[in-house]
């Protein structure tokens, strides 16, 4: 069968990559001063555009390895619909195009760490980290802690400790996000020779690690509202919310044996971890949105 739009709609992740462009928007609708609406949208394109691109070079890559595990099979590079050229080209065309947008109509610093996300998920994690070590996830987690900090810079041009803050609490809720959904396909890793933490380290330990990140994300979480960068319509929704990522952390996170439950709990944590994201951020518009129109301090 011939390749058709929806073949390439999907090199580009658009399940992950709608997050990933959710936190970007509410970055650039978070940050101090204005922008323009078409440039702002141009700006929230070409994140979407460069990550899918993105994505797509990494399914261009793994296509060997997706099609050893059940989960990644029905892609369409295992599946034979695209040309495995016409996929790279495809993604290169994508981020090259997005990222030079980006710094002729936005900003160059943008581009310039839009083109070093682009690099760091495809070369830094999926090329050299991933089939090497179980910190793959750990240190590859930072391409997609950049949107929401490339989303501020297109407003404001220049970095400060705010846009670092978001940067680093996608960065610390990477590991529960992940190794939750890692421990239940953990066979499927096995499969493809994937040394993920599960795989690597074992069950226990990754369950530990997961807690340590969730853990530390809590008082991450609300350090923007400790240093006044936001206020307590933000502060008090991440103190709520990473206290349930952790109350749900907890089990997974303690529990030996898995006694044949479908493992529910880290499919209850991962499915959690994505609405947290939504929410925590959707709060930090909020509140921002509220104080500029004056409505709270
Ligand atoms: C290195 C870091 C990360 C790894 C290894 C990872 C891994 C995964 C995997 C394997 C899935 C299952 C997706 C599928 O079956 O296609 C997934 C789902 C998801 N991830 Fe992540 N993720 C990472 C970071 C992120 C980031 C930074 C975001 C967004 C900010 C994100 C958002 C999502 C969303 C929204 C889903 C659910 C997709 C759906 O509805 O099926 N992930 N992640
Ligand atoms: C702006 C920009 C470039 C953003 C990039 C966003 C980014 C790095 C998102 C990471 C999320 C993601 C698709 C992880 C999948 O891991 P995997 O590739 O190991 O998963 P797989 O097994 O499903 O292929």
């Amino acid at each position: 069968m011939p390749a058709d739009w929806r073949d390439f709609f999907a090199l580009t992740k658009p399940k992950v990559m709608r997050l990933v462009v959710f936190t970007a928007l509410c970055g650039l609708l978070a940050a101090p001063g204005s922008i323009h609406p078409v440039i702002g949208f141009t700006a929230i394109l070409c994140i979407a555009l460069a990550a899918g691109g993105a994505g797509a070079l990494n399914m261009w890559w793994e296509a060997d390895i997706d099609a050893k595990m059940k989960r990644t099979q029905g892609r369409p590079l295992p599946r034979g619909t695209i040309k495995p050229t016409d996929a790279r080209d495809f993604g290169l065309l994508l981020s090259g195009m997005s990222v030079m947008v980006m710094g002729l109509a936005v900003h160059w610093l943008a581009a310039g760490f839009l083109a070093f996300s682009v690099f760091f998920y495809v070369v830094i994690y999926t090329m050299w980290l991933k089939p090497r070590t179980p910190q793959n996830i750990v240190i590859g987690g930072a391409a997609g802690a950049f949107p929401p900090l490339i989303g501020w810079i297109a407003v404001t041009g220049e970095v400060t400790w705010m846009p670092v803050l978001l940067f680093a609490i996608i960065f610390m809720w990477t590991p529960p996000h992940f190794w939750a959904l890692a421990l239940w396909v953990k066979p499927d890793y096995a499969a493809a020779n994937i040394p993920m933490m599960p795989n690597a380290a074992g069950e226990v330990s990754t369950r530990r690690q997961s807690l340590v990140y969730s853990a530390l994300l809590l008082p991450l979480s609300i350090t923007p509202w400790l240093i006044g960068g936001t206020g307590a319509i933000y502060g008090i929704s991440a103190l709520i919310l990473s206290g349930i990522f952790l109350a749900l952390t907890v089990p997974v996170g303690l529990r030996r044996s898995v006694d044949g439950d479908g493992m529910k709990p880290e499919k209850k944590l991962f499915a959690y971890s994505i609405l947290y994201l939504f929410v925590l951020f959707g709060a930090l518009v909020l509140d921002r949105v509220l104080a500029q129109a004056g409505v709270i301090a």
